[in-house]
């Protein structure tokens, strides 16, 4: 089996790290006396586990989809011609899949009951996990269940009273927004989830300000996000909303101005992660001093993260997650918000067109009776981590006559022909959130690889065209070394940007940043001698975090000259952060292009998405909504047909069993 695990790491189909997981199993299991088959299995299954984990599945459920698809090679032919599922099959004798945690039950590498016993791999509910990540969950899972069983009481005249005052007494619809903050008040954990421009920081800053009115202005409250990016807007935005008219005058009323949180850090600078250490200075015995935590973008969390946010709770601490459920999950295994977006019920159901209520007999009368609303119990029973979730339906960015805002929902819908029409509304003209449709089509070409070519071309000119703007600017005014400066150099940067689904290949961002560039240089806009040189106008994205030099993984700079590369950050004074370049962390990469899983968290006024011309496994529904909801005002989309209608219809699948254990 070990060698059969070579072959397929030295054809790339599986990773060095997959294969030397399996190579340790190997050694360890040597001379303990176990069968033949046990021991070729507990190869497979080490080797599958970790391949899972890479694919960002916290557990590998050893089911249907398994059965004849190890490690993904069902439907691929790999270089040498073998068969090796079949190969597989024939090394562990056929054994069915719901026979292997009987075989491996008595292996040192195994257990199956993880409460009472340790090892490396789990094996519980038909499904493969490391410990670690078996722990991470398990533990999330209490943590919720528990949370929710612990409302947090003040008198219900007290609660209506406030959420009247700093809610608008009547909204033609049922305001969302207010019984968000109702569920908020009530329990010890939330999630608030909605789409773009649906109001969550608003709903916040009114959730903030009516905990500190109930508690006379004594809470301390954190605000954090996971990335520099991210935490940036999120500040941006609730002091705007919390500087606004309509919001300020009751803060001073009520003298609770100032107990207001301002400033977002990172999760990992809240955290106070340490370089090359698992420790991090918060933590089960030095928890945050936190009274409530806010943390945006929670979609971008993965598992293990999490799992070190919530450690380091104070036991009493409100903790409210926001985001958008139906975003792409977070790099890293694990995706929390999608697996609670399932426990949200429906409050309007599109196929029945019926209310059907969202939250159990007991709770709606609970959130009727303080907010106003006249709300409906759900029909069907429902589990109880549902009264900690909220959906925000509205959006205030998006109207019905906006092209983004019609693609993202239609898009995002569980109507098969809504989602598949959704390819016409770019021939549709839009007053609002204008979209553009740059068809690559196949049958004007004879060969795949001039194909390829000409659509690569389109989106280089392209690149070309609207990048112009913003290094014209920076010529015109490359000795001006000032904030307004940086402030506009930014704004025409961040009017434009080009996502795409992939990292490699002709249509992954090391490829097509390249091409951009050259294209860029021989249009006169850029100059340099190799693409390593730093230019004016280069633009770039940490990917690693240094703490050295306060930058993030995700922050984006632009080198301005004078060895400096200004970074799209601003301190209190807002000044904006300028490092040497000398001092930059190694990892980081050009920025014309970015993935869209790396685009989270940032919007752009114009956002183009560029789709392969083959199919690929990371195209999914998740992905192109997440690309429509980065753009402000114009979605260009450069695709064929056939793989749109691919990526839109497949939901990605995510194996994680958080859901099967908060249901249990
Ligand atoms: N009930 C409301 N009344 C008036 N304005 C509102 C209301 N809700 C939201 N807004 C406004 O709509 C805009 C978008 O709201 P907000 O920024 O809170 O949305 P969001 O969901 O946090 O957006 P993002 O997708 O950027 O995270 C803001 O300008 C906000 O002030």
């Amino acid at each position: 089996m070990l060698n059969l695990l070579f072959s397929l790491c030295q054809q790339q189909r599986i990773s060095q790290a997959d294969f030397y997981f399996a190579k340790l199993i190997a050694d360890k299991q040597q001379g303990l006396g176990y069968s033949e088959q046990q021991q070729v299995l507990a190869i497979l299954v080490a080797g599958l586990c970790q391949y899972s984990l890479s694919q960002g599945n916290t557990c590998l459920f050893l089911d249907r989809d398994l059965a004849n698809n190890y490690f993904g090679l069902r439907y691929i032919k790999t270089d040498d011609g073998i068969d090796y599922v079949a190969e597989i099959n024939q090394k562990i004798a056929n054994l069915p899949l719901h026979q292997w945690a009987n075989m491996l039950q008595d292996h040192i590498a195994f257990t199956l009951s993880p409460q009472e016993k340790i090892a490396p791999l789990v094996l519980q509910h038909n499904a493969l996990y490391f410990y670690r990540t078996w722990q991470d969950e398990y533990r999330l899972a209490d943590y919720i269940k528990t949370a929710v069983q612990k409302p947090q009481d003040f008198s219900l005249p007290q609660v209506k009273a406030c959420l009247a005052r700093y809610f608008e007494q009547t909204t033609a619809t049922t305001n969302w927004q207010k019984v968000a903050v109702a569920v908020a008040l009530r329990q010890s954990f939330c999630l608030i989830s909605g789409g773009p421009g649906t109001g969550k920081t608003y709903t916040v800053a009114r959730l903030l300000a009516v905990l500190q009115k109930l508690h006379q202005g004594k809470l301390k409250i954190g605000l954090s996000a996971p990335t520099g990016k991210a935490s940036a807007r999120l500040s941006e935005s609730i002091e705007k909303e919390l500087n606004s008219e309509s919001l300020q005058h009751l803060l001073i009323e009520d003298a609770i101005q100032h107990n207001m949180p301002s400033s977002a850090q990172t999760l990992h600078s809240l955290l106070g992660v340490r370089p090359f250490s698992e420790k991090t200075v918060y933590h089960a015995q030095n928890p945050f001093p936190y009274d409530v935590l806010i943390i945006d973008e929670a979609s971008m969390i993965d598992l293990s993260l999490m799992n070190k946010v919530r450690e380091a709770l104070a036991p009493h601490c409100k903790l409210i997650l926001l985001g958008d459920k139906d975003q792409l999950s977070s790099v890293e295994a694990g995706a929390i918000l999608g697996e609670l977006g399932q426990f949200m019920g429906l409050y309007f159901d599109p196929k029945r067109q019926k209310n059907i209520g969202c939250y159990d007999k007991e709770f709606t009368e609970y959130l009727t009776a303080v907010t106003g609303e006249i709300l409906i119990a759900s029909e069907t029973s429902l589990s109880s981590i549902a009264n900690c979730l909220c959906y925000l339906p509205d959006s205030r960015r998006f109207d019905e006559n906006s092209g983004i805002g019609q693609l993202a929902a239609a898009v995002n819908s569980v109507q098969y022909p809504v989602i598949e029409q959704s390819w016409t509304l770019f021939t549709q003209d839009f007053s609002q959130g204008k979209l553009h449709l740059v068809e690559f089509l196949p049958q004007q070409f004879a060969d795949e690889k001039d194909f390829n070519a000409h659509c690569i071309n389109q989106i280089v000119q392209s690149a070309v065209q609207n990048y112009r703007d913003y290094l014209v600017y920076l010529q015109q005014n490359k000795d001006d070394l000032n904030n307004e400066h940086y402030q506009m150099l930014f704004a025409k940067f961040n009017a434009v940007r080009f996502l795409t689904a992939l990292r490699q290949g002709e249509f992954g961002v090391e490829s097509l940043n390249q091409m951009i560039a050259n294209a860029l240089q021989k249009a006169g806009l850029v100059n340099f001698q190799q693409q390593r040189d730093w230019y004016l106008g280069k633009p770039i994205m940490i990917t690693q975090n240094d703490r050295n030099v306060n930058l993030a993984n995700g922050d984006i700079g632009i080198y301005v000259g004078h060895n400096l590369v200004c970074f799209d950050s601003v301190d209190k004074q807002g000044n904006y952060k300028l490092v040497s370049r000398h001092r930059l962390p190694m990892q980081y990469e050009t920025a014309y292009v970015m993935t869209v899983h790396k685009s989270q968290g940032s919007e752009f006024n114009h956002t183009f998405l560029l789709l392969p011309t083959k199919n690929n496994p990371v195209l999914s529904k998740e992905l192109v909504y997440t690309a429509i909801t980065r753009a402000k005002d114009e979605f260009t989309l450069f695709a064929t047909e056939q793989i749109w209608q691919l990526a839109v219809q497949r939901k990605s699948k995510r194996q994680s069993g958080l859901k099967f254990v908060l249901d249990q």
